[in-house]
C-alpha cells in the first residue's frame, strides 16, 4: 500500500480486551480521518461467505429484464426504496448521466411504522422482485446483511467518538431508528475513449458512514488532498472500504474530510459494488461539535448560530431531501456538494 493510499486497517481490537490495542486503533482511525476520510477494514466481524451471497443475490437481482427492473423503480413511491435505472443520478452534470443502475434496501419497515407515517426520509417498506430465481434467499440475505451493516456502523461511530475524545455512547441518539440504506449498484463496462464518462461521477456521500463492499475489478478512486491527484483504491478481498460523509465534515467543523471520490469501469467487465450508508435518525440535528468550534474559531465564513461553526445546525431528513435532490435532477433546490469548489477547480 502507498503511503498516500488510504490505510488498511484491522478493526480486531475493537472486539479484544487489549487496552493499548484499542488505543492504536483510535490513532489510525483518527489520522485516516483527517487526511483521507477514507480507510480500508478488515477483521469487521462480516464473513466473505455472506458478503459473497450479497454480491451473487445483487448480480441475480440485475440480470432480470429491464422491464421486470422497472417495475421496482424507487421512483414509484417517495420511500426511497427500489430501482435506480442507468444514468438516473448524475453528479458532475456534464455528460449524460452515471453509468450505473441501483437498488437501494433498508429496514423493512411496515406502513403504521411512526417514521413511515411521518414521512421521515429513507423509511418505508422495501420491495422484493417476486421474480427472482429464490425470491426468499434475496429477502433474507439482504435482510441478515443490513442487521450485520447497521451494528458495524454503530461500532465504528463507538470508536469515531472515541478518536475526538467523546463518550463512546456520544452517538447513541444519532443511531435511534436511523435512516440506512443499502444499495446495490451494477456498473456496466463502459468506453475507455470517454473522457467525460463516469461509472460514478465525483461525489462526497451525504450521511455520517459509508461502508462499501466492492468486487475485485477495481475503479473507485479518491481525492489526495494534499498531492492534488486521483489516488486508486485497490481492491482487497473480504475487506470494507469506508467514508466518512457530510455530517462528520459538518460535526467536526472540517477536522475530519468527507471526501471526493468517483468511479470509472475501464475494466472490461461489469463490475458490482454494495455501499450501506448509515445517516442516523431523521429528526436528529447535526451541529457543530463544541470541541471542534475552537479548532477552527480563526476560521472565516462564519454562518448560523453557533459561533464558530462553518455550517449551521441542519437535521438529517432536511440534508438527506436536499443532497438526493442535487444529484437525482428532481427539479429541487437542494444543498449542492459540500466540497464543490474542488469540484469545479478540477474542471
Ligand atoms: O461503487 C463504488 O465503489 C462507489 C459508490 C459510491 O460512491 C456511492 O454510491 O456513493
Ligand atoms: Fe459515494
Amino acid at each position: 500500500m502507498r503511503p498516500d493510499e488510504p490505510p488498511v486497517i484491522d478493526f480486531s481490537p475493537f472486539y479484544g480486551t487489549n487496552e493499548s490495542q484499542k488505543s492504536t486503533l483510535i490513532e489510525l482511525l483518527r489520522h485516516a480521518c483527517e487526511q483521507f476520510g477514507f480507510f480500508q477494514l478488515f477483521n469487521h466481524g462480516i464473513t466473505e461467505s455472506l458478503q459473497q451471497d450479497v454480491l451473487q443475490q445483487s448480480k441475480e437481482f440485475f440480470e432480470l429484464p429491464l422491464e421486470v427492473k422497472e417495475k421496482y423503480n424507487k421512483d414509484i413511491d417517495g420511500f426511497n426504496r427500489g430501482y435506480e435505472p442507468l444514468r438516473s443520478q448524475n453528479f458532475e452534470k456534464l455528460g449524460k448521466g452515471d453509468l450505473k443502475e441501483g437498488f437501494y434496501m433498508g429496514k423493512h419497515l411496515p406502513f403504521e411504522d411512526p417514521y413511515v407515517l411521518a414521512k421521515r426520509f429513507g423509511q418505508g417498506p422495501n420491495k422484493y422482485p417476486a421474480e427472482l430465481r429464490d425470491p426468499k434467499k434475496f429477502q433474507s440475505v439482504m435482510e441478515e446483511y443490513h442487521e450485520k451493516m447497521t451494528k458495524l456502523a454503530e461500532n465504528l461511530l463507538q470508536v469515531l467518538a472515541a478518536t475526538l475524545d467523546l463518550p463512546s455512547t456520544f452517538f447513541d441518539d444519532f443511531c435511534e431508528h436511523p435512516v440506512a440504506a443499502l444499495r446495490l449498484l451494477h456498473y456496466p463496462p463502459q468506453d475507455v475513449a470517454g473522457e467525460v464518462e463516469k461509472g460514478i461521477g465525483a461525489h462526497t456521500d451525504f450521511g455520517a458512514i459509508t461502508i462499501l463492499l466492492q468486487d475485485s475489478t477495481g475503479g473507485l478512486q479518491v481525492w489526495n488532498n494534499l498531492a492534488t491527484e486521483w489516488v486508486d483504491i485497490t481492491p482487497l478481498p473480504g475487506a470494507y472500504v469506508v467514508n466518512l460523509g457530510n455530517m462528520m465534515m459538518r460535526w467536526t467543523n472540517d477536522r475530519y474530510l468527507s471526501n471526493l471520490h468517483r468511479v470509472s469501469n475501464k475494466d472490461g467487465h461489469e463490475r458490482f459494488s454494495v455501499p450501506f450508508f448509515f445517516s442516523g435518525n431523521p429528526d436528529y440535528i447535526v451541529r457543530c461539535l463544541p470541541s471542534c468550534v475552537d479548532h477552527t474559531a480563526a476560521a472565516t465564513g462564519s454562518s448560523g448560530a453557533d459561533t464558530g461553526a462553518k455550517y449551521p445546525p441542519v437535521s438529517v431528513h432536511d440534508w438527506m431531501t436536499g443532497r438526493f435532490a442535487d444529484t437525482y435532477n428532481s427539479g429541487e433546490k437542494g444543498f449542492g456538494d459540500l466540497r464543490g469548489s474542488v469540484v469545479a477547480e478540477m474542471k
